[in-house]
């Protein structure tokens, strides 16, 4: 994250497997442009997960992502004063604009019932909101201001579903189609949120709704069984395993039962599956005989088939022929999704349509930040517009930040790594790239600090390879820095490190084995070993820069990362 950048309105979900982060974040210099007589700022809505479980994690990255790059007292803001002020939309751009409603008190903030006070107060929703205000309070001064769990998913739903275009679509038979909503006719609706539990609520306008029923199980069991039965340690090592299994291999099907015919009397084919895990009652094996893929297909087909038919059938009670799911189990998965779209579609005939929302997993989260623009007496009013633009601006997975060195066009690679250009004096086999240009260095340390949270990396390119080398580079060279309590015993770390040998794929002692291709002779392992020294030793002087103050003292807010490991790997 950018030095620079400027966080503001920091809205949270805290449900019983995950965390949702939903937060504003200004560019660059958080210069106020002034439109029709309301200051904007330019910037994006940023979008984060982690587990409840690691609530540590949560706190620690708000700490040093959020509050550090707080703009001063903005969080303070969300129960604001009398001056109201406006965002204003802009028709053709592509950063977002949310009004900073700094115009009013400055120096005190005010609750509604005019009460002065000098605590920071986040938007938080779901059942940790309870659980965890204590924490949040004790560790980061934090407190709550809650919305009621509910009450948040259907303003998040509504507000999606009302401003950002190609919110909602069907997925049925691989295809893929999304839904144009008639803001006239968007109610009665139902909404399923599959999170840990499941929640079904009717809806049936903007702040009027029912939670009419719910199922336990849901996303919860559906990783909690999957981990017992299979030894994942993960939701996406388990989804990973169901990509590759056969349900039929476990479950039984009315072929099974009916000798490979069709029940067609009652509408099931010999295909169609009549008992989830059904086949394991006689096939006499036990939990290892059968491939963990194929207990996590079935698994996988079990839950989202039982939560496709309860959904239906409450769609039925009420009468509704539309059904949004949403929640972080669906996670976009084709299998998934079918599965729930065939449940609804066979069960009602055709007649009821099971879509999907692109933002399904921080449905709460975004209710709880366009919250802020319900209070009376606020002065932040992130309009549709606004807030859409921002959405649309980013992705659900904004968790990583990606390289922007894409292109690779005349790029030189090694071990299947683009040797990208630096601005670098270093010796070495680098491009030098303009002085004025961010090169990849600068990226990796800018988000150094937001990356280093994550324990999955989506490879989105070559760059986003020598991006999580770097990471993990300034990780070993924090650590080494760590205790050194002046910039010249820390340079003096820092070159002892640049005397170290530079392991290459295939070598003993390189950080990921399988991240970048073995060298296919000696020449590129020569090769790439020195670009690797080269851009290590131009991370190393950069680094020094930002880890220690002008007057030579150590800077804490990087220094603390030096207890973090990057994606499980340890440091050493
Ligand atoms: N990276 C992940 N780690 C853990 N679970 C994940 C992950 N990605 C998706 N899931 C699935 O999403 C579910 C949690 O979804 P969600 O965050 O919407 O619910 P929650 O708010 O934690 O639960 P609840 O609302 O019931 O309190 C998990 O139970 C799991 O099935
Ligand atoms: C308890 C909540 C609402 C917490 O998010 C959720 O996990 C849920 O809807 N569980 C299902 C509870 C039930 O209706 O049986």
């Amino acid at each position: 994250m950018d030095s620079t950048q400027k966080i503001s309105h920091l809205a949270l979900d805290i449900g019983g497997t995950l965390i949702k982060l939903v937060y504003f974040s200004a560019n660059g210099d958080y210069s106020e442009e002034s439109r029709n007589g309301c200051s904007v700022v330019h910037g994006k809505l940023c979008f984060a997960k982690f587990e409840t479980r690691k609530i540590d994690d949560c706190l620690e990255f708000i700490r040093f992502n959020i509050l550090h790059h707080s703009v001063n007292g903005f969080l303070q803001h969300p129960i604001l004063d009398s001056k109201s002020a406006e965002v204003v939309t802009q028709t053709e751009t592509t950063s977002a604009d949310v009004e900073p409603g700094m115009g009013g008190n400055d120096s005190g903030v005010q609750h509604p019932n005019g009460e002065a006070l000098d605590k920071l107060y986040v938007k938080a929703t779901g059942g940790g909101a309870f659980k965890f205000a204590d924490l949040f309070k004790e560790k980061l001064g934090i407190l709550f201001d809650k919305e009621d769990e509910m009450h948040s998913l259907v303003g998040g739903v509504n507000f999606l579903l009302k401003t950002v275009p190609r919110e909602a679509f069907t997925y049925l038979d691989g295809q893929k189609e999304f839904v144009k909503i008639d803001h006239n006719d968007l109610y009665p609706y139902l909404l399923v949120n599959i999170g840990s539990g499941v929640s079904m609520i009717k809806v049936d306008g903007d702040g009027k709704y029912e939670r009419i029923s719910g199922t336990s199980l849901g996303g919860g069991t559906f990783l909690g069984l999957g981990k017992l039965l299979t030894k994942c340690k993960s939701f996406d090592e388990l989804l990973e395993l169901s990509h590759h299994g056969n349900n039929r291999v476990i479950d039984m099907l009315v072929g099974d039962i009916y000798g490979g015919t069709d029940y067609s009397k009652i509408g099931l084919s010999s295909t169609a599956i009549a008992s989830s895990f059904g086949k394991a009652i006689s096939d006499g094996k036990e939990l290892e005989d059968y491939q963990p893929e194929d207990v996590a297909r079935s698994l996988l087909r079990m839950i989202s088939n039982n939560i496709g038919q309860i959904a239906y059938l409450n769609a039925l009670r009420f009468g509704l022929k539309r059904i949004f799911f949403g929640g972080f189990f669906i996670r976009g998965l084709e299998y998934t999704m079918d599965t729930i779209s065939v449940a609804v579609h066979f069960w009602s005939r055709g007649e009821a349509k099971a879509m999907f929302l692109r933002h399904e997993g921080f449905l709460g989260a975004l209710g709880a930040f366009t919250s802020y623009n319900n209070q009376s007496h606020n002065d932040l009013k992130p309009h549709h517009h606004t807030v859409q633009r921002a959405i649309l601006n980013c992705s659900v997975e904004i968790c990583v930040y990606h390289s922007s060195f894409v292109d690779e066009e005349g790029i030189t690679k090694a071990c299947g790594c683009p040797l990208l250009p630096l601005k670098s004096h270093i010796k070495g086999p680098a491009p030098i790239s303009e002085q004025d240009k961010t090169d990849i260095v600068d990226e990796a340390i800018t988000f150094f600090r937001a990356n280093v949270f994550f324990t999955n990396f989506d490879i989105k390119s070559p760059a986003d390879k020598l991006l999580i080398y770097l990471t993990f580079y300034i990780n070993v060279a924090l650590k080494r820095l760590e205790g050194c309590r002046t910039l010249a015993v820390g340079t003096k770390a820092i070159i002892n490190l640049g005397l170290e040998d530079i392991p290459v794929p295939g070598e003993t002692g390189f950080p990921f084995p399988g991240l970048f291709s073995l060298p296919q002779s000696q020449e590129e392992a020569d090769l790439f070993r020195n670009y690797l020294k080269q851009v290590r030793e131009e991370t190393s002087g950069r680094l020094l820069s930002v880890a220690y103050r002008a007057n030579g003292t150590p800077n804490k807010w990087w220094l603390a990362f030096a207890k973090r490991k990057f994606i499980n790997v340890v440091v050493l």
